[in-house]
C-alpha cells in the first residue's frame, strides 16, 4: 500500500512498559496508517505480545502516549469499553466461552455491549462463518470444535463487532501444523480486503506474505522498522540478521 495516501490510524510515541522494575518495552514508536498490516518480529521475551495489549487496554503503561483515531489511549478517562470495540484482538488460546455456541459466542458483544439488532447482526455474522467455511458449525460448542476452527471463530467474533483495527497475538502458535494454514489465509484474505492490522507471529514465510512493514523488535526497543522485502533478504542489524538465521532465512 502507498502509506501517503491514508490517514495515521494509530500513533505510539516513546511507549514504555515495566512489570515491577523490570522494563519491557523501552521508548516505541510506531505509526499505524489506515489499511496498513504491521508484523511484529523479534525474540522471545522482547516484548511484542506486550505491545499490542498495552494497546488494548490490556496492560497499564509508565510513560509514553498511544492516540487511535485520534484520541489518546492513556489516563483514567479512556472509555475501553467503546474503545475496544473498535480495536479487535485474537490471542493464542482463543477466548471462546465454553458454555456458549458459537453463534452465542459471535452475537454476545454486537447485541449485549454495542445494542445492535439480532436480526441485522445474526445477517453479518452469517456472512462472515461463510467467509471461513464454518457456516454449518453455529450450532456447535468450542469443545467441538478444532483448534483451527475455534480460531476462525475467534477472528469471526471480533470482525462483528466492526473493529478500525485487528490485533493478532501469535493467534496460531497452538496449533497443529495442518491448521495453521487455514487461519493464516484468513487473516490474508482480510488484509487484501484492507483491514488495518498488527500482527505477532512466528510464521515467517506467513510475515513476509501479509506485511506492509516488518517492525522489528529487540529488548524493548524498535531495532528495525522495514518492508518485508528488505528485512528479509537485507536485514539493517545483526540482531535482526541473528533472528532470521534461526528460522533459517
Ligand atoms: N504479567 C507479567 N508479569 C511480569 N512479567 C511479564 C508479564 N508478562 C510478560 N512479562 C515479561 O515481559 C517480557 C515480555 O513478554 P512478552 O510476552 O511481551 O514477550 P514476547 O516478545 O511476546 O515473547 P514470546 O515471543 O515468547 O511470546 C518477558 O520477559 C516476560 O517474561
Amino acid at each position: 500500500m502507498n502509506k501517503e495516501n491514508h490517514q495515521v490510524l494509530l500513533e505510539i510515541k516513546d511507549l514504555h512498559k515495566e512489570y515491577d522494575t523490570r522494563t519491557v518495552l523501552d521508548g516505541i514508536h510506531l505509526q499505524v496508517h489506515k489499511g496498513e498490516v504491521i508484523v511484529v518480529l523479534g525474540p522471545s521475551g522482547c516484548g511484542k505480545s506486550t505491545l499490542l495489549r498495552c494497546l488494548n487496554g490490556l496492560e497499564s503503561i509508565q510513560g509514553g502516549d498511544i492516540q487511535f483515531d485520534g484520541e489518546s489511549l492513556v489516563g483514567p478517562n479512556v472509555n475501553w469499553q467503546k474503545t475496544r470495540q473498535k480495536i479487535g484482538m485474537v490471542f493464542q488460546n482463543y477466548e471462546l466461552f465454553p458454555h456458549m455456541t458459537v453463534i452465542e459466542n459471535i452475537l454476545l458483544g454486537p447485541i449485549k455491549v454495542q445494542n445492535r439488532e439480532k436480526k441485522e447482526v445474526m445477517e453479518q455474522a452469517t456472512q462472515l462463518l461463510e467467509r471461513v467455511g464454518l457456516s454449518d458449525r453455529k450450532d456447535s460448542y468450542p469443545r467441538q470444535l478444532s483448534g483451527g476452527q475455534k480460531q476462525r471463530i475467534a477472528i469471526v467474533r471480533a470482525l462483528c463487532m466492526n473493529p478500525e483495527i485487528m490485533l493478532f497475538d501469535e493467534v496460531t502458535a497452538a496449533l497443529d501444523p495442518e491448521m495453521v494454514r487455514e487461519v493464516l489465509d484468513v487473516i490474508l484474505g482480510l488484509a487484501k480486503q484492507g483491514m488495518t492490522m498488527m500482527i505477532v507471529t512466528h510464521e515467517m514465510g506467513f510475515a513476509q506474505a501479509v506485511a506492509d512493514r516488518i517492525l522489528f523488535i529487540d529488548e524493548g526497543k524498535v531495532c528495525e522498522m522495514s518492508e518485508p522485502k528488505e528485512f528479509f533478504t537485507n536485514p539493517k542489524t545483526e540482531r535482526a540478521q541473528q533472528f532470521l538465521n534461526i528460522f533459517q532465512f
